[in-house]
């Protein structure tokens, strides 16, 4: 799964077509998971966290390997896009299907507002009042990193070190927090099959028989799939806890306590996804519990699988419901309990 969501943001948020991509994208992902073990063995066994000391210990070196493993993707990805550009090819170069550049597949849904007074996002609960609607758009069809090097290019002062540094982060956040979440989405519809049954006949609504990419506007129409993948996120949430450190004095308006300026204050996502006060009967995989009269008068952040605020994750939120519509026409998921 790891793989696969490299690859597919190496073509979207990259704009590196499949056809030049190579085994890199699983080198990559495997890395990351390594250099990760090695992270947590830091947190676990304390002697283990100064550098002066783990300097010296196999973990360095093995580490050394893995950020060169990780690195040289993403300055290959940057010197093949620069090569691009000086050739005088602009724009993503991945590959859009000929009968999407044609065919005009018009979204069957008439209003984007769900809910009076919210917009589409939030009344599914995918946004908070940070965020607007404005994902429908030309301009979105630019990879990020075709966006980045084309500002470079029109004074606007960002380096390759520093292109670099973007790539790492969309590559390193982007990957394993969507397999993650892709492969819980799969466990459930395995374990809850009347439920997996309701997924594939939306998505038989959609597609018929044919076998055509998702597009935005079919991600519009998957009403129930999204609501599938919210409750995962709901109950699973890939990054569980989220720390912050605080740059001033907050006061609590729950009673008179005031959190110190420096202090590390850590959100319990997970938790704060069961509480039953705002979740009943939370430990119930419930798609329902997304439905439009449930989320609407339910507080933004009462639902943060993407955090919230201005440091909220960037990546398309409701992009992942295309990847999951792309693996869902092929679904067929059971579980097995191996004693
Ligand atoms: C199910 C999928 C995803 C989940 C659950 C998720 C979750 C999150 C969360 C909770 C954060 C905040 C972390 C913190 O504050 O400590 C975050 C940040 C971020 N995410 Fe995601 N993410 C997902 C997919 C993606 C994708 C596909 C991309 C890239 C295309 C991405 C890029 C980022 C970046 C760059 C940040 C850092 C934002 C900042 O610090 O300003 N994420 N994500």
């Amino acid at each position: 799964m790891s793989e696969a969501t490299v690859e597919i943001l190496l073509e979207t948020a990259m704009g590196v077509s499949k056809k030049t991509q190579d085994q890199s994208g699983y080198d990559y992902a495997m890395a990351v998971m390594k250099m990760c073990d090695i992270l947590h063995l830091r947190h676990t066994k304390v002697w283990l966290r100064p550098d002066i000391i783990f300097n010296y210990t196999k973990y360095a070196k093995a580490q050394e390997k893995l950020i060169n493993t990780i690195h040289s993707l993403t300055r290959k990805v940057i010197k093949r896009k620069r090569a691009d550009f000086d050739k005088g090819i602009r724009g993503s170069t991945a590959e859009v299907p000929e009968e999407l550049k044609t065919k005009n597949y018009e979204s069957k849904v008439t209003s984007k507002t769900v809910v009076e007074g919210l917009s589409y996002g939030q009344s599914a609960g995918l946004k908070d009042d940070l965020d607007v609607d404005d994902d429908v758009g030309e301009k979105k069809r630019m990879a990020f990193l075709d966006l980045m090097i084309e500002a470079s290019q029109n004074g606007v002062v960002i380096n390759d070190e520093e292109i670099k540094e973007q790539v790492d982060t969309i590559m390193f956040e982007g990957h394993d927090t969507t397999a993650a979440g892709s492969s819980f989405f799969l466990s459930m519809m395995g374990i809850h099959q009347d439920i997996q049954n309701k997924v594939i006949q939306e998505l038989d609504e959609i597609f018929g028989d044919s076998d055509r990419p998702a597009t935005f506007a079919d991600t519009l129409e998957m009403k129930y799939l999204e609501r599938c993948l919210m409750e995962t996120l709901r109950m699973y949430p890939p990054v569980p806890v989220i720390a912050r450190q605080l740059s001033q004095d907050v006061k609590l308006v729950s009673g008179d306590y005031t959190l110190p300026t420096g202090a590390t204050i850590v959100i319990g996502t997970f938790k704060i996804h069961r509480l039953p006060d705002i979740y009943p009967n939370p430990n119930k995989f419930d798609p329902d519990n997304f439905l439009p009269e449930r989320t609407a008068n339910r507080h933004y952040y009462a639902f943060i699988p993407f955090s919230a605020g201005p440091r909220s994750c960037v990546g398309n939120k409701d992009r992942f419901v295309i990847v999951l519509g792309e693996f869902g026409k092929n679904i067929d998921c059971t579980v097995g309990i191996i004693v």
